[in-house]
């Protein structure tokens, strides 16, 4: 949209027909006529009234001073006009100047002291700077000057590749929609150090139709802090930092979805300690704590890192294994199982605990097809195990029939 041209005769305060020009010429023309009138009349009338030459010579005189009085006045009224009118303009684009600068000083301390950056930038592949607040050093580590111009760095280079990427399509989008854009993303600092950042900003169109970006910059990297802060909170287990029961359910779902669509197996281990009772008495609850973060580590450490580990609560953890059939899970399990009965957990006291662990072994789609009936078919196993006296890995029982289950 291009902005309103003022209308020059508005801007000047003369309509078209009245061009300094125009009036300068109209003026003279109505002296002259006047002038011609005047000296041409005036001689006859003074003629005709004063025959006697020497009354005919005074009145010539006086018509003179007249002449010259009635101009004088003339031009000394238009003078005034003229000068009056030209102080009166003066002293208000004085005024002007002096509220410019006025508002150009606040606005300077009101970007400076912002949160963050204003800038004002060409829509190029470098976000050129054009304009930056004294903000930028605090954000960026870097000067105004810096940044402006790309004289040491672009603003571009100092966003992830990726991220410059899905910024400069939102921006496009946004500039062309004619709307403004937020974004969020993370740039790195002269320091080494990253940081996120949010963006709010718009296109503004200049006359000749280029396009400049024009917003704010502000640091949200304690907001993104407590975000994942938030997020771990909500999907780990405060004490040993294990996917927690909801997030482990949600994963195991996301792989068993996988191992459908792709029709590969998937291995479910599930997992108990046993007699965890009698460390809690003989121990106290500091050293059982001691002890589920000890074996939760063994159990992270021995799996692979596409596998999750879960802890479903008390002692009772779980283990998925994409792309894991029957024979890969029963070893995996025993492995486990051998590593923890092997290694007593050293406790803060100098001390070692024994533990040993029991585990149940399901497998999609061998048996169950579901999230319900494989968690189920796990949990038995395991219950097996422990009847077949504890310390060992258990089987689930294979589903009969197959297409009996959704
Ligand atoms: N220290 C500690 N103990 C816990 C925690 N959660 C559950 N427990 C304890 O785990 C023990 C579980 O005991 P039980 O269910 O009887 O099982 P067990 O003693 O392991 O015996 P089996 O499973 O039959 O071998 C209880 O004493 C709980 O108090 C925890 O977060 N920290």
């Amino acid at each position: 949209m291009q902005p309103e041209q003022p209308e020059r005769g508005k801007e000047t305060g003369w309509s078209s027909s009245q061009s300094p020009l125009r009036r300068a010429l109209s003026a003279t023309l109505v002296y002259l006529v006047a002038g011609i009138i005047w000296i041409t009349f005036s001689d006859r009338m003074v003629e005709i009234w004063f025959a006697d030459p020497r009354s005919l010579s005074a009145m010539q005189t006086w018509k003179g001073f007249l002449f010259v009085v009635v101009t004088a006045l003339v031009l000394f009224t238009v003078m005034l006009r003229l000068l009056s009118k030209d102080r009166l303009l003066l002293s208000l684009q004085l005024d002007q100047r002096r509220a410019l600068r006025q508002r150009e000083q606040q606005l300077r301390v009101l970007m400076d002291n912002l949160p963050g950056m204003a800038y004002r930038c060409r829509n190029d592949d470098s976000w050129t700077m054009l304009f930056v607040s004294g903000g930028c050093e605090p954000l960026t580590g870097y000067l105004p000057d810096d940044l402006i111009n790309n004289k040491l760095v672009s603003y571009a280079s100092l966003m992830d590749p990726d991220a410059i990427e899905q910024v400069s399509e939102e921006v496009a989008i946004a500039v062309r929609k004619g709307r403004s854009f937020s974004l969020e993303y993370a740039i790195t600092r002269k320091d080494g150090r990253k940081v996120w950042v949010w963006e709010r900003g718009c296109g503004v169109e200049h006359d000749d139709g280029s396009v400049f970006l024009e917003g704010i910059v502000l640091d949200i990297s304690d907001r993104k802090q407590l975000e994942t802060e938030l997020e771990e909170m909500a999907t780990r287990d405060p004490l040993t930092g294990l996917l927690n029961r909801r997030e482990f359910s949600r994963v195991l779902e996301e792989e068993l979805e996988r191992a459908r669509r792709y029709e590969r197996p998937m291995a479910l281990l599930w997992i108990d300690f046993d007699h965890f009772k009698d460390i809690n008495d003989s121990w106290g609850h500091a050293a059982g704590d001691t002890v589920l973060c000890a074996v939760s580590e063994i159990l992270t450490d021995r799996v692979r890192s596409v596998d999750s580990v879960g802890r479903f609560g008390g002692e009772e953890f779980v283990i998925v294994l994409p792309e894991m059939d029957v024979e890969g899970a029963r070893d995996t399990a025993e492995r486990l199982r051998q590593r923890v009965g092997n290694a007593p957990i050293p406790l803060e006291s100098g001390h070692s605990v024994p533990l040993t662990i029991s585990v149940g072994v399901a497998v999609y789609p061998v048996h169950g097809h579901t999230v319900d009936t494989l968690c189920s078919a796990a949990d038995k196993a395991m219950y097996q195990a422990k009847m077949q006296g504890r310390n060992c890995v258990a089987m689930a029982q294979p589903i009969e029939p197959v297409h009996n289950e959704t």
